[in-house]
């Protein structure tokens, strides 16, 4: 019998978050927690041993009921997954990425097809967008590239590929990060990250001003982006800080982000919300990682020290 098993990263957003899905840039990077979804055939489709339902499992059902549209697997062969995952699911570290993607590498690993980063990463983008409602590729994309992503409207250096969805094409490029000490912070609390995009989508619709803070957004990240390339850790920080405000201006900041955003401040060369944000998590740009962890933990907040550099979708075991 095949056992195929495949892991794919979360991920923490520098720069850009929300604005990104209106087409402007975007920087992620993908960390050391990561997801492992298992597949095995089976008589009835099940995940961790239960029957596979859209309530309780809307990204894994969506990709069974369109398995004849992304795979040569007949929509009557039956599936059980097993998922087993480091990343808190709904805290802005794109677990539901790392599950969509994770699951689509299995499935084409699971047919002996070679892993082909493009097609992989395409398929969870489809999935993220029709789950949610609204999306960008910036989680899909990350999560099967792994290391960093710089996303922007056009076609620049290090490009890896391209996604159109709608009337919005975003360009994908390889984004090499030096190592930069990075905490995550965890408020505890879990936001689904659709009905943040909604309500980001509802403020635009009904006022310029909010327009204006995405392109503000955008054009910041553009900076961030310039920092990096020349090692400029203190501007990157100011950059990631100033972005923060801008998404609380937003709505999509929340008292408990902001507590923890500012226990990791004096400690930090930045710090902002990361993902969607209203709950879920913060991240710190730090040389003090230690004194970052602690000042968080104080505050109530579930830190983790990450590392940024690691691999993208991986097939861990075929039997
Ligand atoms: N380990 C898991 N097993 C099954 N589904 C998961 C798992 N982790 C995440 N998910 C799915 O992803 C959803 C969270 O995705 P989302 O709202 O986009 O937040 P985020 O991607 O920021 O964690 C969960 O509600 C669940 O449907
Ligand atoms: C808000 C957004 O920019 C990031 C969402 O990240 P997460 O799903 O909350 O981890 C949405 C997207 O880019 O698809």
């Amino acid at each position: 019998m095949i056992v195929i098993s495949a892991s794919a990263p979360g991920k923490i957003v520098l720069m850009g978050e929300h604005a990104v899905v209106f087409g402007k840039p975007a920087i992620a990077l993908a960390v050391n927690l990561r997801l492992r979804c298992r597949i095995d055939h089976s008589s009835e489709n099940l995940v961790n041993g239960q029957p596979l339902a859209t309530a309780g499992n809307p990204y894994l059902s969506y990709i069974v009921n369109n398995l004849s549209k992304n795979t040569d697997i007949p929509s009557n062969q039956q599936l059980s997954f097993d998922v087993l995952s480091d990343i808190p699911a709904g805290s802005g570290l794109g677990s539901s990425a790392a599950l969509s993607v994770a699951t689509i590498g299995a499935l084409a690993a699971l047919e002996n097809k070679p892993l082909n980063e493009e097609a992989i990463s395409k398929k969870a983008f489809e999935v993220e967008y029709d789950v949610q409602g609204r999306a960008s590729p910036m989680d899909s994309s990350v999560s099967t590239h792994g290391g960093g992503i710089f996303l922007d409207s056009k076609k620049g250096p290090d490009f890896l590929w391209q996604s159109t969805r709608n009337d919005k094409t975003w360009y994908i490029h390889d984004l090499k990060v030096p190592q930069m000490g990075m905490v995550i912070g965890y408020t505890g609390i879990r936001k689904p990250t659709g009905p943040m995009i909604s309500r980001v989508a509802s403020y635009c619709k009904r006022t310029k001003f909010a327009c204006e803070i995405i392109d503000e957004i955008g054009d910041i990240t553009l900076e961030g982006a310039e920092a990096i390339n020349h090692n400029d850790i203190e501007k990157l920080g100011r950059l990631m800080t100033k972005n923060h405000k801008l998404l609380a201006i937003l709505g999509v900041s929340s008292p408990e982000l902001q507590n923890l955003v500012d226990a990791a401040l004096p400690h930090s060369y930045g710090a902002k919300l990361t993902g969607g944000g209203g709950g879920g998590s913060m991240i710190a740009l730090t040389d003090k990682p230690e004194k970052v962890y602690k000042a968080i933990k104080l505050r109530g907040g579930t830190p983790y020290i990450v590392h940024t550099g690691v691999d993208g979708l991986k097939i861990s075991e075929r039997d």
